[in-house]
């Protein structure tokens, strides 16, 4: 019998604890468990203490996750809750991404102020945005808009909104709904214009290789569709990986045994693009994502990447 509570590991910012709770809650439900058998431990990581630079320039992925990961492996922690899409696309050796939870809505919301829609902004706007792949979207739907840098907590993003500080920012309409707050969004942007970042929307939960202990208790709460589709769309930017700083975005659905996924690249500027799109059955989810960023890698070219990586 377990004795010691289950210790998980999470951020400290308001979304990342509703979806610590969110997991908790799940595995209480599933075992019929009490509050008692789990706790949750936050820890600070370097994404959360430099909030002035876009992620691309401080390295990129595994900021949100370095101290959890290296905590997880020393043993304190038993696992850690995530935004998939916070995930580096190499995990460190020994941990794996042992669950996902129902993915909740992938798409974007735009958040406006000076106009509910995107495309209704008067000419010349400032959006708010740290991502690439946001960033590059605008520009390819309105080149006249100029994108700064945003980033932090959605709480602080809202207020810099607020204050005046742009006309507009996006932000995942998953995690608004996490937070009881979908009624700052303006805009839910169409995926097949405003592709969603690969993983967008999707809670994971990662553990150690081999921890049956553990990974018998998580395997209960695991949505293998949301599972499917995260795993093609993460083997997808994989692939893409070599440059991060390319905006990427890729989405993956599944429909009975089937999984239909596609994918974009963009340049920063959004001027050029490449779509790619690919079939198959749901246990291959993994070669279909390489195999559909192995045919856009061919289809851009080197030249596509060269002039700005
Ligand atoms: N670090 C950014 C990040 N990582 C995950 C989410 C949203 C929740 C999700 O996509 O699951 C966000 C904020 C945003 O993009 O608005």
């Amino acid at each position: 019998m377990q004795t010691k509570p289950f210790r998980i590991g999470t951020r400290g910012s308001p979304l990342a604890l509703a979806q610590a709770h969110e997991t908790r809650d799940r595995l209480m439900e599933a075992h019929g468990f009490g509050e008692d058998m789990f706790e949750v431990v936050v820890l600070s990581t370097k994404g959360d203490r430099i909030t002035d630079r876009a992620l691309s320039e401080i390295g990129g992925k595994g900021l949100f996750t370095e101290e959890i990961e290296q905590q997880l492996t020393s043993g304190e922690l038993d696992f850690a809750v995530h935004s998939s899409k916070d995930m580096a696309t190499a995990l460190p050796d020994g941990l794996f991404l042992s669950a996902f939870l129902p993915r909740e809505d992938v798409r974007d919301a735009f958040i406006g102020r000076s106009a509910a829609r995107l495309m209704e902004l008067p000419q010349g706007a400032t959006v708010g945005s740290a991502s690439l792949r946001r960033q590059a979207l605008i520009r390819r739907l309105r080149p006249d808009i100029t994108t700064v840098i945003f980033r932090g907590q959605v709480e602080t993003r809202l207020r810099k909104l607020e204050e005046g500080h742009v006309d507009g920012t996006l932000l995942a309409y998953a995690g608004l709904k996490r937070l009881g707050k979908t009624d700052v969004a303006t805009e839910i942007l169409d995926p097949e214009e405003f592709p969603p970042a690969p993983a967008q929307g999707a809670i994971c939960v990662e553990s150690r290789i081999g921890d049956s202990r553990v990974n018998d208790l998580l395997a209960a709460i695991n949505h293998q569709p949301t599972h499917d589709a995260v795993t093609c769309e993460r083997a997808f930017l994989r692939i893409l990986d070599g440059s991060c700083r390319t905006p990427i975005a890729g989405l993956a659905r599944c429909e009975g045994d089937r999984l239909r996924f596609s994918g974009m690249i963009l340049t920063p500027d959004g001027q050029k693009f490449h779509k790619v799109e690919g079939e198959g059955a749901r246990k291959d989810a993994a070669a279909i994502g390489q195999s559909a960023g192995e045919t856009v890698l061919k289809k851009a070219g080197a030249g596509f990447f060269e002039n700005w990586r």
